[in-house]
């Protein structure tokens, strides 16, 4: 019987980006109730090609009982740029951090590779469960690390931000970013929801900082422009990548 593979646009991006979509989609599929998250009709495969090159974009949302939107995008800009971006937004009555991840892949190899789990509280700390396995993973020391941009403090103290420069480095990477997931989902599926509203109204403001600083990333904007026009990447970036409750 033949196989069929769903087709997706990971079997024509860089490797890791393949390996990374798929990663994510199988441990959301085993450790969470998934159902679908209804995105805007025009949103879920978008293509441009403003100033001549073609911007593809492939969107899958899911959601769960402790998930408002679990967001996987794959983009591809020409034969220049692959892109893989995913965020886990929890309900705002969890006390979970936001997981993020963004690979940036030109012909050069991955030049930009960023996982975290983001805090949402006043402290802008994590909750003890993660501190806790996060402090004592192992540290990887990758050889081309890179610094955080001016809006990057909303990411926590064990934020990766590598150009991983070989093979070797691709696969510690993808490594990590799965016991972030782990981590994540396992302790998303013990946790209870927070009753009060004080803390409910505390989490939902830090995931509007979360949002309203990622939406600065200039690289991700001007990307998008140059495909897409500033009016539909406004639009996009505040109620597709970045929208919140
Ligand atoms: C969890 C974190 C996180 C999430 C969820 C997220 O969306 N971005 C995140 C982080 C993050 N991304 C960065 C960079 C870049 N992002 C893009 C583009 C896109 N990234 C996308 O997701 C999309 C929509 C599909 C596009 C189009 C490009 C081209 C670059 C430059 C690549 C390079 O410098 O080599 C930087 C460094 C910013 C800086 O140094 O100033 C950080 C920190």
């Amino acid at each position: 019987m033949l196989v069929t593979i769903p087709s997706s646009l990971r079997n024509n991006q860089h490797p890791l980006i393949c390996q990374l979509a798929n990663c994510l989609e199988q441990h959301w599929e085993q450790y969470l109730t998934l159902s679908p998250y209804q995105i805007p009709e025009d949103l879920g495969y978008v293509e441009g090609s403003l100033e001549g090159e073609k911007l593809i974009i492939e969107n899958r949302c899911y959601q769960t009982p402790q998930f408002r939107k679990i967001h996987l995008e794959l983009a591809k800009i020409g034969d220049r740029l692959d892109i893989l971006h995913c965020v886990m937004f929890p309900r705002p009555n969890y006390d979970l951090p936001i997981f993020g991840v963004d690979l940036v892949g030109s012909a050069g190899g991955i030049g930009a590779a960023i996982v975290d789990l983001s805090p949402v509280n006043r402290t802008r700390s994590l909750p003890n469960v993660y501190r806790r396995v996060l402090a004592n993973l192992p540290q990887i020391d990758f050889t081309q690390p890179r610094n955080l941009p001016e809006w990057g403090h909303i990411f926590s103290e064990f934020c990766l931000f590598v150009r991983p420069s070989d093979r070797a480095e691709e696969i510690l990477f993808l490594n990590r970013v799965r016991e972030f997931l782990t981590l994540h989902c396992q302790t998303a599926i013990t946790v209870s929801a927070v009753g009060s509203p004080g803390k409910q109204a505390e989490i939902l403001a830090g995931h509007r900082y979360y949002c309203s600083q990622q939406q600065q990333n200039d690289k991700t904007r001007r990307v998008l422009e140059k495909s897409l026009g500033q009016v539909w990447t406004e639009r996009y970036m505040t109620q597709m990548l970045f929208d919140c409750p």
